[in-house]
């Protein structure tokens, strides 16, 4: 469906592209057919980042790509996150915050603000978008149907470990509410902020990859993607050449210790998801408009993407591959 509700799907196909050729369409299409077949009624947990949301026709493209993804038989499951935006707010209302070991330093005071701005503005802007297209989305907290329960957790810096205040761990999950809305052929978006588990009446600020990851496990989902602000995982960061194609869990859990602040939540939440089950995970870069369109539909893939090592998909004895070797049909299964 267009943006433009007076156009007919066929307009949008067809007639939106002057670049190519019908034939040059028409392979596009059906490029994608067996991507469609493998992937209908597949769920695919899809981690939205703060930084990825660059601009607004990016955050237009995502929606769409979500709309697509649930008019052709799949069903997304969009976390977000909103880093750069509560840093934003805080700033603006005068409010200190640092990050430690890739986590928010989160007072009380600044847990207000990230409860505001994921669920108040964060949410709202990406349920307006998708719902742009039909009634679709539906903007939920962790709170809600006691979807997500966390406890307090502390930050890892130079080995040792700090105090990072509300800051929590997605500890139980009840996916119930977020399966209702599914079964509803809704799409649902997650804010994530979980009660503490130790005192419900408290609310925790959670990483938004961290809690993508829990509940794609217990959603038994069967992808995750992770939308961020670079290609994907760099061996040699930030050594351009240096982009990881594809990675075991085994290579990944060895690379984790020498990872940087922000790819340390993200990768430990891949690695989280494929030990919980999650057949594949992949980090792709959001500053592309549709990444996740050509991640799910398209040969080549992009990004990086997780899987366990026991996976016959693997194309290096070593674990990692940063080749960029072309994805089969047979990768999928
Ligand atoms: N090995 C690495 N590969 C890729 N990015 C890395 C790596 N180490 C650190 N980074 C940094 O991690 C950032 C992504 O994490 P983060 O800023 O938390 O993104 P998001 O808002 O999408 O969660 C990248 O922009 C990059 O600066
Ligand atoms: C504990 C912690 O750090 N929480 C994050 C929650 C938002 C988030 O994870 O957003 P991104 O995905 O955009 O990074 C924060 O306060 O920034």
């Amino acid at each position: 469906m267009s943006e433009n509700t007076n156009d007919t799907a066929d307009d949008f196909v067809f007639n939106t592209r002057t670049d190519l050729r019908p034939d040059q369409k028409a392979e596009v299409l059906i490029e994608a057919l067996p991507w469609l077949q493998q992937f209908h009624g597949a769920l695919v947990v899809v981690k939205y980042g703060g930084n990825a949301m660059v601009d607004d026709e990016l955050k237009a493209a995502f929606a769409q790509d979500m709309v697509f993804l649930r008019q052709v038989g799949l069903k997304p499951v969009v976390v977000h996150g909103g880093g750069p935006q509560i840093s934003e707010m805080l700033t603006r209302l005068g409010i200190e915050s640092e990050f430690r070991g890739g986590l928010r330093v989160t007072t009380p005071e600044a847990m207000d603000v990230v409860r505001m701005v994921l669920t108040g503005k964060v949410s709202r802007e990406l349920v307006g978008l998708i719902n742009a297209h039909g009634p679709f989305a539906v903007g939920m907290s962790g709170e809600d149907g006691g979807m997500l329960r966390a406890r307090r957790r502390r930050a890892i810096v130079d080995g040792k470990s700090v105090d990072v205040g509300l800051v929590g761990d997605v500890v139980e999950v009840d996916s119930r509410a977020v399966q209702d809305l599914l079964d509803a052929g809704r799409i649902p978006v997650v804010s994530t902020i979980a009660p503490d588990v130790e005192d419900p009446t408290q609310v925790l600020n959670v990483n938004a990859d961290t809690a993508a990851a829990a509940l794609a496990v217990a959603l038994g989902a069967r992808k995750i993607i992770v939308l961020t602000d670079v290609e994907g995982l760099y061996l040699n960061w930030p050594d351009k050449s240096s982009l990881v194609r594809q990675i075991s869990t085994a290579a990944l859990a060895d690379l984790l210790p020498s990872l940087e602040s922000g790819m340390v939540p993200k990768m430990e939440a891949c690695l989280r998801a494929v030990h919980g089950g999650v057949r594949q995970a992949h980090i792709i870069d959001g500053r592309v408009a549709h990444a996740v369109l050509l991640e799910v539909f398209t040969r080549q893939g992009v990004g990086t993407m997780v899987l366990p090592e026991s996976d016959g998909r693997l194309q290096s004895r070593h674990g990692i591959d940063t080749t960029g070797a072309l994805r089969t049909v047979e990768d999928l299964v």
